[in-house]
């Protein structure tokens, strides 16, 4: 008898949960390599008056973050993050950025050897002493496995829809990466595996924030030439912002799911642009908008604007990155949102 390997699925929301169609759809068919049975663990609330667990596991639908579409029963909702880990073999991270660490915290200590992991989820941390950290490696530190990253053009909803898109895999390790390759790979879900890790992972986390810049245009009643520029100029802070932090990193891995398609789909269909634009029209803050339209689904580009801000105050480098500077800055309400117009006006990539 094989060795199956288990995957769990960390995370429940709106990707987490389309991410779990696909897997739960695919490991049945992999019955000499994986076990059917994915457990995903499911931070639990109350709705409409039922655990969302056992609305999962009985009505096998997400209905407050991916409603609208049947999970396989073979995906399994699990409210303690320890217990849906319990043997897997392989942990998919997709849950808000913001609470990796807490998270990381409790499944401290309680994993198989040689458990591996891949983060799908975009954004940083913040270190002390004035720098930033990839989620993956975050994931590695509190936990001491290896962990790979899943970025791509990817609209929770269009992929539930089983609508043609593409991702990238970042991975170093050949036998790894056609391992996770297989885990997550359909029909309409198509991989490339890329060497280049970090800048796979880094692209997913800066689009967000320009994906923000392209809402504030658009509130601001803009067209789409002017996207157009406000997508270009990001593409190139994100390109330096590799350059300069993640001297490795290697420009083709731009072309790639990733990199500038995943910056279109964002600035065009995503939750970021959404929320950005009724701030540029509403006076209302981001965290009320947030809350108002998103119905728990969490905003990542303005916090992490805010972590990029961080590391370049700290090394007096903001100058250097004026979108994304203006970005955090206007989120913050430190900055009006017209004055988003200057700053791409005078971009330093027209001087
Ligand atoms: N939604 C998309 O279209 C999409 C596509 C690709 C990548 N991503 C990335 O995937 C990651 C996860 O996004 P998502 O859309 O699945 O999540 P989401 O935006 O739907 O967030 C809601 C999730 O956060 C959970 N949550 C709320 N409070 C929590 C807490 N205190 N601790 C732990 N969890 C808590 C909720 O239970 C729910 O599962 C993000 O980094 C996002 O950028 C999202
Ligand atoms: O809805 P957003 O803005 O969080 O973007 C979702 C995905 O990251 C698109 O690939």
């Amino acid at each position: 008898m094989p060795d199956l390997k288990r995957v769990c699925i960390i995370g429940s929301g709106n990707w987490g949960s389309a991410i779990a169609k696909i897997i739960g759809n695919n490991l049945p068919t992999m019955s000499d390599k994986f076990l059917p049975e994915v457990h995903m663990w499911v931070f639990e609330e109350m709705v409409n008056g039922r655990k969302l667990t056992e609305i999962i596991n009985t009505d096998h639908e997400n209905v407050k973050y991916l409603p609208g579409f049947k999970l396989p029963p073979n995906v399994v909702a699990i409210p303690d993050v320890k217990d849906s880990a319990l043997g897997a073999d392989i942990l998919v991270f997709v849950l808000p950025h913001q609470f990796v660490r807490g998270v990381c915290n409790q499944l401290k200590g309680q994993l198989k050897p040689n458990t591996i992991a891949v983060s799908l989820i975009k954004g940083f941390d913040v270190a002390e002493g004035g720098g930033i950290l990839l989620i993956s490696s975050v994931i590695k530190q509190e936990l001491g496995i290896p962990c790979f990253a899943l970025m791509g053009a990817n609209l929770a909803n269009e992929v539930a829809a089983e609508n043609y898109c593409e991702a990238t895999i970042g991975c170093k390790d050949k036998e790894t990466g056609a391992l996770l390759k297989e885990v997550f790979q359909s029909s309409y879900f198509r991989l490339v595996v890329c060497e280049d890790e970090e800048t796979v992972e880094v692209c997913g986390a800066l689009k967000n924030i320009v994906a923000v810049g392209a809402g504030f245009a658009d509130g601001l009643g803009y067209g789409d030439n002017t996207k157009a520029a406000v997508i270009r100029l990001g593409l190139m802070e994100m390109v330096k912002f590799c350059e300069v932090f993640y001297p490795s990193s290697k420009q083709s891995t731009f072309l790639e799911s990733c990199g500038v398609a995943d910056l279109v789909t964002t600035c065009y269909g995503g939750r970021n642009r959404r929320v950005a634009e009724a701030y540029a029209t509403s006076g209302k803050s981001i965290e009320q908008l947030e809350k108002e339209m998103l119905n728990g689904q969490k905003l990542q580009g303005p916090p992490t604007a805010f972590e990029v801000n961080y590391m370049l105050k700290s090394k007096n480098m903001e100058e250097r990155f004026p979108l994304f500077t203006a970005i955090h800055n206007i989120c913050k309400g430190n900055l009006r949102t017209r004055q988003f117009m200057d700053c791409l006006k005078n971009h330093p990539e027209h001087m």
